[in-house]
């Protein structure tokens, strides 16, 4: 049986953030909501968090390994965060996006400005998600306990350059209630995707409203 062809591309769902201000646990909320996104999974040259698998939260690289990637083309988009490299793998993105699945990145700014000026551009959705204070960016990074002193300290003095960017984003959600961020962002997703697609049957629909405007008259 062959497959039905899609009513529209895929959408690019872009969340950036500074560090801790929630877009990994807003993203595992949208992937529960909609299990058919699909959640690009980086390639990073950073060393797995106890629990990380390789393949489920990012592809573990040696520098090598990453550089060749690059190289060879294989990125959509890549950049140096913190002390590390991460980067988008481009082909998952491109055969979901051509068969009407939407994509979800979890990206810094440069990624986020990079897919934005690709080709890519007119399928890309942006949000920046903001922390409702410095003290509580720095809290949940504490809270998160997955990062040493050192660490946590160079993230919150990258975050003022992250926060920088904000605006260029086609939306900002404010992270104070998690639920509530969930929801606001399950409205953009859902928007986004009825501005994008013709829903079946729409051209016959208003010609037949328009034949009974005229049997009216
Ligand atoms: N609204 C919220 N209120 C309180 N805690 C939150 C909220 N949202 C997320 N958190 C907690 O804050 C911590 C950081 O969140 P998360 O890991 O999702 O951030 P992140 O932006 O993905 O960070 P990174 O960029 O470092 O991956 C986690 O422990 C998470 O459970
Ligand atoms: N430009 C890209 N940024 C990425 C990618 N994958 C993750 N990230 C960003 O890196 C930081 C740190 O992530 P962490 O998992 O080490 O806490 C965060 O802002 C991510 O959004 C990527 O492929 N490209």
């Amino acid at each position: 049986m062959s497959e039905s062809k899609p009513n529209r591309r895929g959408i690019l769902i872009i969340l950036s953030s500074p560090s801790g201000a929630g877009k990994s646990t807003l993203a595992k909320r949208l992937m529960a909501w909609d299990p058919s996104l699909k959640f690009s999974v980086s390639a990073t040259t950073r060393a797995p968090r106890p629990g990380e698998e390789d393949g489920r939260e990012y592809y573990f690289k040696t520098h090598d390994e990453f550089q060749k990637m690059v190289e060879e083309g294989e990125m959509l988009e890549h950049a140096q965060v913190f002390d590390h490299f991460y980067g988008s793998p481009k082909a998952p993105v491109e055969d979901a996006i051509k068969a009407g699945r939407d994509v979800l990145f979890d990206i810094d700014w440069q990624g986020g400005q990079q897919i934005r000026n690709s080709t890519l551009a007119d399928d890309v959705v942006s949000i920046f998600v903001l922390p409702p204070s410095i003290a509580e960016l720095e809290s949940r990074l504490r809270s998160r306990a997955q990062d040493s002193d050192e660490v946590i300290a160079g993230r919150m003095r990258k975050s003022r350059d992250e926060i920088s960017h904000w605006a260029e984003y086609d939306y900002v959600l404010v992270n104070t209630d998690v639920d509530k961020a969930e929801l606001q962002m399950i409205s953009i997703v859902s928007a986004e995707r009825q501005r994008r697609s013709r829903q079946p049957g729409l051209v016959e629909l208003v010609r037949g409203l328009n034949t009974e405007f005229e049997e009216r008259t």
